[in-house]
């Protein structure tokens, strides 16, 4: 199946993109039973996605859980904190929504543990192949590619824990270098991902993973269940030709999926 493509023509224009389809998941998720996985990557990905939820009125936040798709092995005080970004942007009242990375910042490996461990504890995940599967994961992707982090070349991760859900690295290209991730592997189980992507200069990379060029780590994002949505603003949709078939300029609410995925 192709990905569905929404191409907005400012920024308050993807945020309404991004705001539409959460309510449309959400409430579809939130009719079924259990807790809501919602994944979130860092960069510029905090502002957009806190902005479109925040907005959406009367969710049930008892049910809904925020986890980092990935996260620096740095202290939430250090600006490079993906989670501190979430913490500063969501109100004082809903800040257990999200699920902290607990950081050892002398130790990678075990930050790598207790972050996989907190996925076990507070996800409660129906596994699939032994793999959780998040309800949405939103990722961003770097102008090299990266998603998560998920770098050019190093697509086959370290393996840290028995479960291997996530990993580690301590040489990421783009500093800090100390830092744990979901594995492609488990992205790949979600059952809704999407990409947020903005601007000029990620408009190559967008073409490359639409063609799936193999030297970015984003085209092997590729959903177990096909479901695959890209949220792009005129800048890095520039040089990608649309499809008719694959453009909105707002998500059209979906019939419920398949009964495999949920
Ligand atoms: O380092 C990271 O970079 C990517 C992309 O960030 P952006 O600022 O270029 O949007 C991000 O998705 C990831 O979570 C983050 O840790």
């Amino acid at each position: 199946m192709k990905p569905k493509i929404y191409v907005a023509n400012n920024n308050a224009e993807l945020i309404e993109n991004v705001r539409t389809y959460l309510a449309e998941r959400l409430n579809y998720l939130l009719e079924q039973n259990g807790t809501i996985g919602i994944g979130v990557s860092g960069g510029s990905m905090p502002k957009i996605f806190t902005e479109a939820i925040l907005s959406i009125p009367n969710l049930n936040w008892k049910r809904i859980r925020i986890f980092m798709v990935d996260e620096r092995n740095v202290d939430v005080s250090n600006p490079d904190s993906n989670q501190a970004e979430y913490t500063r942007l969501f109100p004082e009242e809903l800040k257990d929504v999200i699920v902290p990375v607990p950081i050892f910042e002398k130790d990678l490996r075990r930050t790598a543990q207790a972050y996989e461990l907190n996925l076990r504890k507070y996800l409660l995940p129906e596994l699939y192949n032994n793999v959780p599967r998040f309800d949405l994961l939103f990722l961003g992707v770097g102008p090299d590619g990266h998603t998560a982090s998920i770098f050019p070349g190093k697509e086959r991760l370290e393996k840290i824990t028995d479960m291997n859900w996530v990993s580690a690295l301590d040489d990421s290209p783009k500093p800090p270098p100390s830092r744990v991730t979901l594995t492609l592997n488990t992205i790949n189980h979600a059952k809704n991902v999407s990409f947020i992507i903005q601007g000029e200069g990620k408009a190559e990379v967008v073409r490359g993973i639409l063609h799936k060029d193999q030297k970015y780590p984003s085209s092997y994002v590729r959903p177990i269940n096909d479901k695959l949505v890209f949220f792009l603003d005129k800048g890095s949709a520039s040089t990608i030709s649309l499809d008719l078939d694959d453009v909105g300029s707002t998500p059209e609410p979906e019939s419920p999926p398949p009964s495999f995925e949920e």
